[in-house]
């Protein structure tokens, strides 16, 4: 099978490589071209603009930082909407909101295209070991011809009926992930000012009801302060803000969600963007020392 795939991030890159250790035939485009010699060097050929990839391949997989650059690269001069026709596929798995995610695929299906958006749940290691978890919706024709390279990409598929609703879901996922990324600082802010050992509350946490992969694997280096990017706490903060947004179009209250959002957006602030998203524990980490100063 022939895909391409437009975007090496973090996760771009990783799910790339996947497809061409599994024996995808891979066509790879980035904004930075240069980030595409390392899928040279594994196999992929290179296109140079996102029409030439669609012009080449019969689908085409997204993986893009935000609603910003998702609408870009299929709207701007060279970008997907000039070559996408009928019989070709277009699959986003950028974490967007659903109104981005609807004008592209109004666009793409006014020229005869098929639309699937396809955001995953799952970092940094989960897409180099093709363990995602795929949240798709839209045309269904589309994700049952996906089917092979969504196997290779993750552990589990879910196909969510229109297009919005993967969005939505993997928006509620995320607004869950960064509350509990925040309440797992404050408790170990809240450990460490009691004269409790944070390595033991990790410990305690791992054999209880609450155990959980991102504490087990978070935890330890955060207490280290380190914070080596697998989810950039930019791109977190984003999934906060487009979960609020929907959580106002519903008049869901969500007071957790938005304390939390706020301790990212400071940590934006602070320069710290690029850090992985367990950064804001800096955040958290400064707060509680003014308040006990
Ligand atoms: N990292 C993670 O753990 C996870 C991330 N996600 C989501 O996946 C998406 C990608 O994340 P990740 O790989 O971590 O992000 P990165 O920041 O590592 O990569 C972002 C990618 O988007 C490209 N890009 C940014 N702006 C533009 C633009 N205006 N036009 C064209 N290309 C652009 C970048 O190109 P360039 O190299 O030129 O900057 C790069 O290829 C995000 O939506 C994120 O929320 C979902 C699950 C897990
Ligand atoms: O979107 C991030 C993730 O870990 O999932």
């Amino acid at each position: 099978m022939e895909v391409g795939f437009l975007g090496l991030g973090i996760m771009g890159k990783a799910m790339a490589v996947n497809l061409l250790r599994n024996g995808f035939s891979v066509t790879v485009w980035n904004r930075t071209l240069s980030k595409c010699q390392e899928l040279v060097a594994q196999g992929a050929s290179v296109g140079e603009t996102p029409a030439a990839v669609v012009n080449k391949c019969k689908y085409t997989i997204a993986m893009l930082s935000d609603p910003s650059a998702a609408l870009s690269v299929v709207f701007d001069k060279d970008g997907v909407l000039e070559q996408i026709c009928t019989g070709k596929g277009y699959v986003d798995m950028s974490t967007v909101d659903a109104d981005t995610s609807s004008k592209i695929s109004k666009a793409i299906t006014s020229k005869g295209g098929y639309f699937l958006e396809a955001p995953v749940s799952g970092s940094k290691k989960p897409a180099e070991d093709g363990q995602l978890v795929i949240l798709a919706a839209g045309e269904k024709a589309l994700y049952e011809d996906m089917v092979p390279a969504f196997n290779v990409l993750g552990k589990k598929s879910f196909f969510l009926g229109e297009v919005g609703n993967g969005a939505k879901m993997k928006l509620v996922v995320n607004m869950i992930m960064g509350s509990m990324m925040n309440a797992l600082s404050e408790g170990l802010c809240l450990a460490d000012k009691s004269g409790l050992s944070q390595q033991t509350l990790l410990d305690v946490l791992e054999l209880g009801a609450i155990a959980n992969p991102m504490f087990k694997l978070k935890g330890p280096a955060m207490i280290q302060n380190s914070y080596p990017p697998a989810f950039p706490l930019k791109h977190q903060q984003k999934d906060m803000r487009l979960a609020l947004a929907l959580g106002d179009e519903n008049a869901v209250s969500m007071p957790i969600a938005a304390a939390s959002n706020e301790a990212f957006k400071k940590a934006r602030s602070l320069g710290l963007g690029d850090l992985d998203f367990s950064a804001v524990h800096e955040v958290v980490k400064a707060a509680k020392d003014s308040d006990s100063a």
